[in-house]
């Protein structure tokens, strides 16, 4: 294991144990502490009403344990991003509870549910979301100084994520000198910035070419060796044949729950080979 697996594991083994937002007892429901990290509850998120009305996620029952690396799949327009922005936090459901290491985030005011999102998900998004005007490191220490982190600690956090993602000589760079790849990979390195309990990933892949994809999915994988619980949404099966579970939407439904045998890893050998 690698000095950074082993920081990352370190950080992973210890969280609960300190003063975040998810730690105390009074944010635990009786018998959620070693429960799953997230867990979706009957969720739902229409649209309209009437003839238009669109059940993007209807009646979803999900539980991601901690550590687990899980791919989110189906067809377009099945509900996938839906999902995802509604288990982190970014949209609310129309019925239904999410849970994040223990503490029902659903019912939380805009207040609380940003700060929980800043400390404990980090975000991964297909278009990257960098801030143009920002270097690599910058964008880097940005959520940890949104999240209180003295700017000695942000800058520290991002030099050591930076070269974890293979960017240490890219640090002063805008995101317009830098390639997708590179650019997808100092916003991973931005949504572990906060040690967060989940990583949430829509389409990483999507907008990269084959050899980026490999680079990035190494890291997933990497990560995901650390203990890092991971949810990615993908519409590409190869891509969700690199996690531990894969779960099929259709119309907003859970329409399939599978377990993966073998590693991230084993599984990437036989991907060496894509035509991209
Ligand atoms: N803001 C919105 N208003 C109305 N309908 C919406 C809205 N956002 C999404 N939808 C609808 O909800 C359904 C699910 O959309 P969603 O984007 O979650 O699907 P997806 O599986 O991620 O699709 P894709 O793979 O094409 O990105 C679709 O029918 C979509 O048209």
């Amino acid at each position: 294991m690698s000095r950074d697996s082993r920081r990352i594991r370190g950080r992973s083994q210890r969280r609960g144990t300190d003063d975040s937002p998810l730690a105390g007892p009074s944010s635990r429901q009786p018998g959620e502490a070693s429960g799953p990290v997230l867990r979706a509850v009957g969720l739902s998120r229409a649209y309209g009403q009437d003839e238009s009305l669109v059940r993007a996620v209807d009646g979803v029952d999900l539980d991601v344990p901690a550590g687990q690396a899980l791919a989110v799949t189906g067809p377009s327009g099945c509900g996938k991003s839906t999902l995802l922005q509604l288990l982190g936090g970014l949209d609310r459901p129309t019925d239904g509870e999410v849970w994040l290491g223990g503490r029902r985030m659903d019912h939380l005011g805009e207040r609380a549910l940003a700060r929980l999102r800043r400390r404990a998900i980090g975000f991964v998004f297909q278009s990257f979301h960098l801030m143009d005007e920002l270097t690599a490191a910058e964008n880097v220490e940005l959520p940890a100084l949104l999240a209180g982190a003295s700017p000695r600690t942000a800058r520290n956090r991002a030099a050591g994520l930076l070269d974890r993602v293979g960017l240490a000589d890219r640090a002063r760079h805008l995101p317009s000198e830098l390639s997708g790849g590179q650019r997808q990979r100092v916003a991973i390195a931005r949504a572990l910035v906060n040690e967060p309990l989940v990583v949430l990933a829509d389409e990483p892949t999507g907008n990269l070419d084959s050899a980026a994809t490999h680079d990035i999915l190494r890291l997933f994988d990497e990560l995901r060796a650390a203990g890092q619980t991971l949810v990615m949404v993908t519409h590409d099966e190869r891509v969700a044949a690199t996690a531990d579970r894969v779960v099929s939407l259709r119309d907003g439904t859970l329409a399939d729950d599978t377990r993966l045998d073998g590693g991230g890893t084993t599984r990437l050998g036989s991907l060496l080979n894509w035509e991209g």
